[in-house]
């Protein structure tokens, strides 16, 4: 039956969900990017317009977009898709404005102690061809964080323009640096830096198994915030959820390349009406060849409770965890790993990749086991502040010494014996302290 999932039935057969769980990193990719990578690092631009040519079929004039075409694109896609945008960047700069950020500083006996906390100066945003919706998922957690120059790389078109309506998602938050380039070339220029692409600090933002790739092989020489790759949605479902929101919200996230479904329920009568819907709907989608060949990957599990299903979802740690059953918050303090949760039939992952607020990049292939969905503390660095008294020196200096030369370290241990003998450091008094924590 076109369309349908392959069934397992229970944690006991569902072995081949978590085997088929490798990351990003085939053989066969990775010669390919490293390639690349190391192209755009001996050649600069003339690599990224022979790249593009290659892999996106278009001989680019210039890398950057161009002032002019701003304005244009902006005459170009309708007042209300502008105004949705805004609706969108607006809800994820509320959501990240109450994300906590402050440094802090706490007196310790005469001293003090705290953290401060800075922004990543220069970031490298990475949008997959046509997702503006990505470029304000990426771009709004750090302008809140205080990034200061944010430089966009996103793919061109078959025209060899950038989508006009990344261009207008850009000039809504003020953004001018785009470059028409894609895939692990874009990553690679990112990290270096060619004549015509300063290198970023950092690059954030989704892509496909060579974007990927390439962010896990150039990070050390530039920050990466983690490795964000084709999107999995699982659904779990009890007998009160409705067969058509289930197999809506599977096809939802079948629709992007590459993608992964998976749906784990308790309740054999809906994964059989599931299964028939998901036919049934895909049938009308002008996605379908993508989202047939996503479902072809994709699993349906039946398990004999919710928490068995809870389990299958913590193995598997999804990028999306929706939760279609009858209480989604008693399902969710059994919830260990995933890259965001969806509570409630009328909270679907689509709404989530649009305008809910949280940013929709979210970590994929299992990573969820130990990174977070794109937040404001990606784009920021915290960095420590140790202004000890003469008086806690008195009291953790010799046990500091003593560690030192436990570890056969003289030089360390001499270092604070030297200030433990004369009377008083003489710091001068700490009174511009407070200004310190500037934002
Ligand atoms: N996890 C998340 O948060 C999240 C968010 C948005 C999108 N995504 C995922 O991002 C992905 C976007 O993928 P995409 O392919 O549409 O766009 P993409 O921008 O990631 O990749 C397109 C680029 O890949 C390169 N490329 C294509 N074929 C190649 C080849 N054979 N060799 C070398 N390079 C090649 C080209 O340069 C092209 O510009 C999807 O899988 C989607 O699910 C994930
Ligand atoms: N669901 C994708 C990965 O989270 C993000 C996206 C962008 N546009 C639509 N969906
Ligand atoms: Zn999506």
């Amino acid at each position: 039956m076109m369309g349908a999932m392959r069934v397992l039935h229970g944690l006991g057969e569902a072995a081949p969900l978590f085997a088929a769980r490798q990351g990003p990193d085939s053989a066969a990719h990775e010669e390919a990017v490293r390639a690349i990578l190391a192209r755009v690092r001996a050649e600069g631009d003339a690599a990224l317009f022979d790249l593009t040519e290659r892999f996106d079929g278009v001989r680019l004039g210039a890398l950057q977009v161009p002032e002019a075409a701003f304005a244009a694109a902006e005459r170009e896609v309708p007042a209300a898709l502008q105004d949705a945008m805004r609706l969108s960047a607006a809800r994820i700069r509320a959501f990240y404005e109450r994300q906590p950020q402050e440094g802090f500083l706490y007196p310790a006996e005469g001293g003090l102690l705290g953290q401060l906390v800075r922004p990543v100066t220069r970031v490298g945003v990475y949008a997959p061809a046509a997702l503006f919706s990505t470029l304000l998922m990426c771009a709004v957690p750090a302008q809140v964080a205080g990034v200061r120059e944010i430089a966009v790389a996103t793919p061109p078109r078959g025209d060899g323009r950038v989508a006009p309506e990344i261009l207008v998602a850009a000039r809504l938050l003020g953004l001018t640096e785009v470059y028409a380039v894609g895939g692990a070339q874009a990553i690679g220029a990112l990290a270096y830096g060619t004549e015509s692409v300063p290198r970023v600090d950092k690059i954030v933002g989704p892509g496909n198994a060579y974007v990927v790739l390439a962010k896990r092989l150039v990070f050390g020489e530039v920050g990466i915030e983690a490795l964000p790759g084709p999107t999995e949605t699982l659904v779990l479902a009890d007998e009160s959820a409705e067969a058509h929101h289930v197999a809506a919200d599977l096809l939802a996230q079948a629709e992007h390349a590459g993608a992964q479904p998976v749906f784990v329920t308790t309740s054999e009568a809906l994964l059989e009406a599931v299964q028939l819907e998901l036919t049934r709907q895909l049938v009308t989608l002008p996605t379908r060849e993508v989202a047939a060949a996503s479902l072809g990957r994709g699993y349906a599990v039946l398990v004999g409770t919710l928490e068995e299903g809870v389990e299958v979802a913590n193995r598997y740690a999804p990028e999306h965890l929706c939760l279609l059953v009858r209480d989604p918050w008693a399902v969710l303090p059994a919830v260990e790993h995933a890259g965001g949760v969806f509570l409630g039939a009328s909270s679907m992952e689509a709404l989530g990749d649009y305008a809910a607020g949280p940013s929709h990049v979210m970590p994929t292939g299992a990573t969820a086991r130990f990174s977070s969905a794109l937040n404001v503390r990606d784009f920021q660095k915290v960095i420590p502040l140790v202004n000890v008294s003469a008086e806690t020196l008195g009291r953790i200096g010799p046990a500091s010494a003593q560690m030192a030369r436990a570890e056969g370290l003289e030089a360390h241990a001499r270092a604070i014996e030297a200030r433990l003998k004369r009377d008083a450091p003489g710091d001068a008094p700490a009174t511009a302290a407070g200004a310190v924590l500037r934002d």
